[in-house]
């Protein structure tokens, strides 16, 4: 069986296989979409393929939606090349359950692909979108680090630098070639539009809000564009900026899944990496559970994706929930199990779950570090999301997920998933922040693993990270083994405000972690001994909430 529009037509054979198939005619649905563009996605990876396009297919199925989602990419091109083209922008969806079945699904709500590359032919078919009132929403899963403009000095960026001073007919980076766009959108008509960021951090829309703000500002400085697009971007019944809080658990692309579509018969299922380190499939594996949060803020209208169990509601609720998924919930035990993962050696987040010693130091954090300051959503109950985080979702065996994957950017991460929680403590008055143990904990363990040597002793691959350079610069120094070489070089990585929001030495922490720190490098086997040593006798308070 081939993942084709031709291929799909095999009815019979893919539900003879069990595989669901899109309940309504692809191909018609992507002329449509063509007529009439409602939806771009920046960001053709996974979490776009297993999520979004799933929502958008929910609609499509129900026949409350008539077109498609059309994604653009505008980094990784070896990914429309690879993955998108040779299957006719169709992928797999597989759901992994906790009890080791799999609900496989053909999704077909990806109507079209482009390059958003000004060099290319296919710019001019991004304009002409861009230009039709049509367009409701544009969205982003582009990673976090996608929306800096500046350095940690606070300088812009050398290809920024070269976008401002270049204008918008050619621009390299994104957030310029964002402002380009939305620049041919307000030249057309002033047509309203959502600019709808779905990454994973707080404050998505504003911080997206502000980057375009910053580029359009230096162009309207430098008389590229007028000084009155300015008014249209900032009137947000024009332009809207949505806060959103998402949450799914897809994982990169797993060999045993890929083995089990090729037995169902479904050819052509390989893994591939780009050039730009993107591990992407024909397929995407992922958990079934999901939450996606909206601020309802869509001045051009919206699909009805409530249908398909988005919840949309005001700004403030997002920023809620937003904060006690990111900040407390989720993410910062996930940073946790990353580190200590990479240093352990452990292949899945689901088996470092039945590590006792792990298990409670994202319990300690979870319950009795985070929840004390995480304020309720309404919407989402935060002890049952803990709950249903630690137990089903980290805990699901087939979930293929990797600590690698999660520590990838961790030093893009730091300041919202812990500097945030440390600086709700240091805020409130029943609380001491130097009463904070665990959270300081897994601040020395990245400290540990930024050397690069697993516990035993020898050398390990760090993931990507943009830092990365840097912050090895500073721990190359400290030798496993010698406790005495931390000397102050664990100094300007804990008292960088950039990477926790915050100093660490002026909150009283940074003594805290530098001496945890040297408990975890005594020698090899030190991090065991140290998890043990913090954690194997203590029990877990889960106050009522
Ligand atoms: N994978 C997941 O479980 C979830 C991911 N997310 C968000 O989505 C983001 C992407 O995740 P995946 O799609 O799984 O990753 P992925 O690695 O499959 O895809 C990353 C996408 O971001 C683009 N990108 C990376 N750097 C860029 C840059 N500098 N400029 C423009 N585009 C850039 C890539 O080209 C690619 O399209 C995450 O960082 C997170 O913020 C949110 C919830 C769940
Ligand atoms: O650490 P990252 O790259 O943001 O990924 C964290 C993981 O947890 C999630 O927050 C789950 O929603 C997803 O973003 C991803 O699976």
């Amino acid at each position: 069986m081939l993942l084709t529009r031709d291929g799909i037509k095999d009815i019979d054979k893919w539900r003879h296989a069990g595989i669901k198939l899109p309940n309504y005619d692809v191909e018609k649905v992507a002329e449509k979409t063509k007529q009439n563009p409602t939806w771009l996605h920046f960001g053709a990876g996974n979490i776009f393929r297993g999520f979004i396009a799933l929502l958008q297919q929910n609609l499509l199925d129900k026949g409350l939606s008539k077109t498609g989602i059309i994604a653009v990419e505008s980094y990784d091109y070896e990914i429309i090349e690879k993955i998108y083209v040779p299957y006719d922008n169709l992928s797999l969806l597989v759901i992994m359950h906790a009890d080791g079945t799999l609900e496989v699904e053909v999704i077909g709500s990806i109507s079209d692909k482009i390059l958003a590359d000004p060099l290319r032919e296919d710019w001019v078919k991004l304009k002409n979108i861009f230009a039709n009132p049509s367009l409701q929403i544009v969205s982003f899963t582009i990673t976090e680090k996608a929306y800096n403009l500046k350095d940690f000095s606070g300088e812009y960026i050398k290809e920024v630098k070269e976008d401002i001073e270049n204008g918008p007919e050619k621009p390299h980076g994104l957030m310029a070639k964002i402002v380009s766009l939305i620049y041919t959108r307000y030249l057309k008509g002033q047509y309203p539009i959502a600019l709808l960021s779905l990454d994973n951090f707080s404050g998505n829309g504003e911080r997206l809000f502000s980057s375009i703000k910053t580029i359009t500002e230096e162009w309207v400085k430098k008389g590229f564009i007028e000084g009155k697009f300015l008014d249209y971007l900032t009137n947000p019944a024009k332009v809207s900026f949505p806060l959103s809080m998402i949450d799914k658990i897809v994982p990169r692309p797993s060999e045993e899944i890929k083995k089990k579509l090729e037995d169902l018969g479904i050819e052509k299922m390989d893994i591939i990496k780009t050039g730009k380190n993107t591990i992407i499939a024909p397929f995407v594996n992922a958990e079934k559970i999901h939450y996606l949060v909206i601020e309802d803020k869509f001045p051009n209208g919206r699909p009805p994706l409530e249908e398909a169990g988005v919840i949309f509601t005001d700004k403030e609720t997002v920023e809620k929930v937003e904060r006690m998924k990111v900040t407390t919930c989720l993410n910062p035990l996930h940073t946790t199990l990353a580190i200590f993962g990479c240093l352990l050696n452990y292949n899945t987040i689901a088996d470092e779950m039945r590590d006792p010693c792990l298990k409670k130091l994202v319990e300690k954090i979870g319950y009795e570090e985070g929840l004390p300051v995480v304020v309720h959503p309404g919407v989402l109950d935060p002890k049952e999301f803990l709950r249903e985080v630690i137990e089903v979702r980290f805990s699901n065996p087939y979930m293929p997920d990797t600590p690698q994957r999660i520590a990838t950017d961790t030093s893009q991460k730091m300041a919202i998933r812990f500097g945030e929680t440390i600086k709700s403590y240091k805020q409130r008055e029943d609380l001491n922040v130097t009463d904070l143990k665990y959270i300081p904990f897994v601040i020395a363990g990245w400290c540990r693993y930024l050397m690069g040597v697993d516990d035993e002793g020898k050398a390990m691959t760090l993931s990507p990270d943009p830092l990365l350079e840097d912050l090895k610069s500073h721990v190359s120094k400290i030798k496993l083994g010698d406790v005495d070489s931390i000397q102050d070089n664990l100094k300007p990585i804990l008292s960088n405000e950039h990477i926790f929001g915050l100093n660490l030495y002026e909150v009283g922490l940074g003594e805290k972690i530098e001496n945890y720190f040297k408990e975890l490098i005594i020698g090899p086997g030190a991090v065991r001994r140290t998890l043990e040593k913090y954690l194997e006798n203590v029990n877990i308070y889960r106050k009522n909430y």
